[in-house]
C-alpha cells in the first residue's frame, strides 16, 4: 500500500500555451480562480507535498503558496521536461503529475493511481480515460511513477526523447481506466484554446 504522504503532487503548468494565443495557460482564470491554484486545490488533499512546474511568471505562481521550479533547460522541450524537473524536486517516494489545464480530473485520482500501482508492482501508473469523441485514451499527464525513474528520464530525454509514451514504454505501467459507473465523463477534458476554457466553465 502506498500512504498518500509517500507521494509528492506536481501541478505542470510550463508549457508555452500556444492554441491560447500564448498566454500562460496556468494564470488565466477558471470560475474565478486561477487554472494552476484550482488544480492545485483539488490535488493538495490527494497528496503528502504539492509543487507547480512553471516556466513564466513565477512570482504569480509561488503567491499559491507551495514551491515552484522552472525547466533546467529554457528550451520547452514539453510534459516530459515538467516530469523531469518533479522527479529532481520530489523528496517523496512517489510522484503524481497532473496538468493545469483540466481542472475538474476526479478527485480520488491519486488513490486510485497509487492503488494500481502497488497491485500490479508498476513502475508507473497511468490515467485512461474516454476523450470527447468518446474514444478511451491513455491520458499521459496524469501519470505516478517511482521516484527512482529519474535516471531513466534523465537518459531519454539527453538522448533527445520528448515522447511521454515513448519513455513510458521502456518501464512497467499499468493503465487505470476512469470509466466506472459514477465517474464524470468530462473529468478529463481539458483546456488547450480560450473557447475550450469557457465551455469547460459552463459544464457541470
Ligand atoms: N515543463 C514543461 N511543461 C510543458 C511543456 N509543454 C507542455 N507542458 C505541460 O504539459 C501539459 C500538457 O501540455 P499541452 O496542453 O499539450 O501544451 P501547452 O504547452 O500547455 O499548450 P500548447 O502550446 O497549446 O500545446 C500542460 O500542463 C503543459 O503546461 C514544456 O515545454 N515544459
Ligand atoms: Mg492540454
Amino acid at each position: 500500500m502506498i500512504h498518500k504522504e509517500d507521494i509528492t503532487g506536481l501541478v505542470l503548468a510550463g508549457g508555452r500555451g500556444t492554441r491560447m494565443g500564448g498566454a500562460d495557460k496556468g494564470l488565466q482564470n477558471f470560475r474565478g480562480i486561477p487554472l494552476a491554484l484550482h488544480t492545485l486545490m483539488r490535488l493538495g488533499p490527494q497528496v503528502g507535498e504539492a509543487m507547480i512546474n512553471a516556466n513564466r511568471n513565477l512570482s504569480a505562481y509561488e503567491s499559491f503558496g507551495v514551491p515552484v521550479w522552472p525547466d533546467a533547460t529554457a528550451d520547452y522541450a514539453g510534459p516530459l521536461a515538467g516530469f523531469l524537473t518533479g522527479l529532481e524536486r520530489c523528496e517523496t517516494a512517489y510522484l503524481v503529475t497532473v496538468p493545469c489545464d483540466t481542472p475538474l480530473f476526479p478527485q480520488d485520482l491519486v488513490a486510485r493511481l497509487a492503488e494500481a500501482l502497488a497491485r500490479e508492482d508498476a513502475e508507473i501508473a497511468m490515467a485512461a480515460a474516454r476523450e470527447e469523441d468518446g474514444a478511451m485514451r491513455p491520458q499521459p499527464v496524469f501519470s505516478l511513477m517511482r521516484r527512482e525513474l529519474m535516471e531513466s528520464l534523465v537518459r531519454f530525454t539527453q538522448g533527445g526523447g520528448r515522447k511521454i509514451d515513448a519513455w513510458t514504454g521502456q518501464h512497467r505501467t499499468v493503465l487505470v481506466p476512469f470509466d466506472r459507473p459514477g465517474d464524470e465523463p468530462s473529468a478529463f477534458f481539458n483546456a488547450n484554446t480560450l473557447a475550450e476554457l469557457h465551455r469547460l466553465e459552463q459544464s457541470s
